[in-house]
């Protein structure tokens, strides 16, 4: 199943809706209890007191109902409680006091006096969970909730926080004075976008698989459409879903060869680019492209690059503009071997005459690099990209993303899901926003969020290395078939898991890294 990314208003909408289909929001925290203790049970370094810091909502319920669990399980569990016990919700109180009765022990800090009573305790402690905040946060952090937050920062121990950490905005990532700096959180019923954005990453430590509290995925689906993403706007398609690649997602992208399987069956991609002085980009899409199993490449680059181009190119084959007649009229008839075609990669901003007659057909085209910039500056082509009627995808990094948006890259990196959304609506094509946690939309407003990756692909080249590998993916779609998305998102997750590898650092060698974790992905099915 897919990992479901919420907004903060549309988890509560969910919540809510669970509870109107009959489930108590005491049942929900007590499932999140439970997902906390075995999270805590398999992540605390050494037996010992657990200490829960709680704080005034929910979140803090999540706490309490996993300090009985973790009682019954024999750990010597301590509550900090940062609001006073008769002045939680009913629901939440209930779960501390059941806490209590069977040894948790509960102490309040809420004055001066009692504060001195979280620094002992913290110093005690093996592990501490967070249940501050959750999603609810508000307003920034003061008074006894900022001073508990930098205690549990100074004190050194190991954090895992409930579902986001404290003080993170669950949206935005963005940190309301202070956060708790969590070094695993837990994710209740979903994600939330706040791990990603702005300053989540710096604050949310290892991400722990979703804890299930009993929502049905049906129910988690129906938010998107009850309740508008914050980052959606007039400019943009509408979010219509949000999932996150784990490593199954990305595995199913790469099924077992067929033994009877011939190059024939995963597709002819032909790559149109190179110019003088930037020949390298189109050799390395055709190589990205026959790392990630791509039958047969071709190359097509200007007659002055040719030479360069077509030498030391062994697998692929490279024909030059004036070899094959490209008129635009001519270029349906011309691609009609190919199962999808890669443009743009060190192509120059001249080539509008044969862009136009790529766009024109009807092939799986990929629009990156040059042909990107192109597009951004020629009205007639953005239209012609709106109109394609084949599956289009553009692959554009922050800086070509600005171009295409006639905005800053400030701007563009400021709300990447904003972006994203806007690029689909622009170009009504699939789009993936490249850079730290690339970010996939379809024409529909489906979001994918992939969490692979390092700066050790911040190379010259890596870029190019994808657009073949989404060529291949393209390719072996219009051959097999298949969810197109999903081949989409696992490509770029493969190339993300490729680059955390250690052992290259030339993107011709980065492909060869996703050649050989693509064949044992393969071999494993
Ligand atoms: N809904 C459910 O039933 C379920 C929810 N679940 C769990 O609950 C979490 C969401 O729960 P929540 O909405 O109660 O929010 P949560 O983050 O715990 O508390 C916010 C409270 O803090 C306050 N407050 C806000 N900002 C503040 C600040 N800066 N400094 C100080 N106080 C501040 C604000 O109150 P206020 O003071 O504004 O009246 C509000 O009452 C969610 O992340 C998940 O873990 C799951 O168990 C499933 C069932
Ligand atoms: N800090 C980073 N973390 C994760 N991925 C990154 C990072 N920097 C770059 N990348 C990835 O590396 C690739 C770079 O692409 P691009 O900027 O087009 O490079 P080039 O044009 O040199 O080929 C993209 O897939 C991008 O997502
Ligand atoms: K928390």
């Amino acid at each position: 199943m897919s990992v479901r990314i919420l907004s903060a208003a549309q988890m509560r909408w969910a919540d809510a809706a669970a509870m109107a289909a009959g489930m108590t929001g005491f049942d929900l925290m007590d499932r999140a209890g439970k997902a906390v203790t075995d999270a805590v049970l398999e992540h605390m370094p050494d037996f010992g007191r657990v200490v829960i810091v709680t704080g005034s909502g929910n979140n803090g319920g999540d706490g309490f109902a996993a300090a009985r669990y973790l009682r019954q399980r024999g750990v010597p569990v301590t509550l900090v409680m940062l609001t006073p016990l008769d002045q939680l919700p009913e629901n939440v109180r209930l779960h501390a006091q059941l806490a209590r009765d069977v040894g948790a022990k509960l102490r309040e800090a809420v004055c001066d006096v009692s504060f001195t009573e979280l620094n002992r305790w913290l110093a005690r402690a093996v592990i501490v969970v967070d249940a501050i905040l959750g999603s609810g946060v508000n307003r920034v952090l003061a008074g006894r909730v900022a001073e508990a937050v930098a205690q549990i920062n100074l004190s050194g121990r190991p954090v895992l926080s409930i579902d986001i950490a404290s003080g993170l905005n669950a949206d935005t990532g963005q940190v309301m004075g202070d956060a708790i700096h969590a070094g695993y959180t837990l994710p209740v019923a979903a994600c939330k976008w706040g791990y990603w954005m702005g300053h989540g990453p710096e604050y949310s430590g290892t991400l722990l698989p979703v804890a299930c509290i009993g929502i049905e995925d049906a129910l988690l689906c129906r938010a998107w459409s009850a309740v508008a993403d914050p980052s959606a706007c007039e400019y943009t398609v509408p979010l219509n879903s949000a999932n996150f690649i784990d490593v199954e997602a990305m595995e199913r992208g790469w099924p077992r060869r067929s033994r009877l399987s011939h190059k024939g069956s995963f597709g002819h991609v032909w790559v149109f680019g190179g110019s003088p002085g930037f020949t390298g980009a189109p050799k390395l899409a055709a190589l990205g492209a026959l790392a990630s199993g791509a039958g047969l490449v071709s190359v097509v680059c200007p007659d002055e690059v040719w030479p360069v181009v077509a030498a030391g190119s062994l697998e692929a084959m490279v024909h030059s503009h004036s070899s094959r007649c490209w008129q635009s009229d001519e270029a349906e008839e011309v691609v009609a071997q190919a199962d999808a075609v890669v443009a743009g990669p060190g192509w120059g901003i001249g080539q509008q005459s044969l862009l136009t007659g790529l766009l024109a057909t009807s092939r799986p085209l990929l629009l990156d690099a040059d042909a990107l910039n192109m597009i951004a500056a020629d009205a007639r082509l953005q239209a012609s990209v709106r109109e394609r009627s084949g599956v289009t995808v553009l692959t554009p990094h922050p800086g070509e993303a600005a171009r295409m948006l006639g905005c800053s890259v400030d701007e563009v990196q400021a709300d990447r899901k904003r972006s994203v959304l806007k690029l689909a609506r622009c170009y009504a094509s699939w789009v993936v926003l490249k850079g730290h946690e690339t970010l996939i939309s379809s024409p529909a407003g489906d979001l994918t969020l992939n969490p692979f990756g390092s700066p050790q692909l911040a190379v010259a080249g890596s870029g190019d290395v994808l657009a073949g590998m989404l060529g291949r993916q393209l390719a072996f779609w219009r051959r097999q078939g298949g969810d197109i998305g999903s081949m989409i998102a696992a490509a770029v997750a493969l190339h993300g898991s490729a680059g955390e590898r250690s052992g290259w650092y030339l993107a011709s060698e980065l492909a060869g890294v996703v050649a050989s974790m693509r064949q044992s992905i393969e071999k494993r099915h």
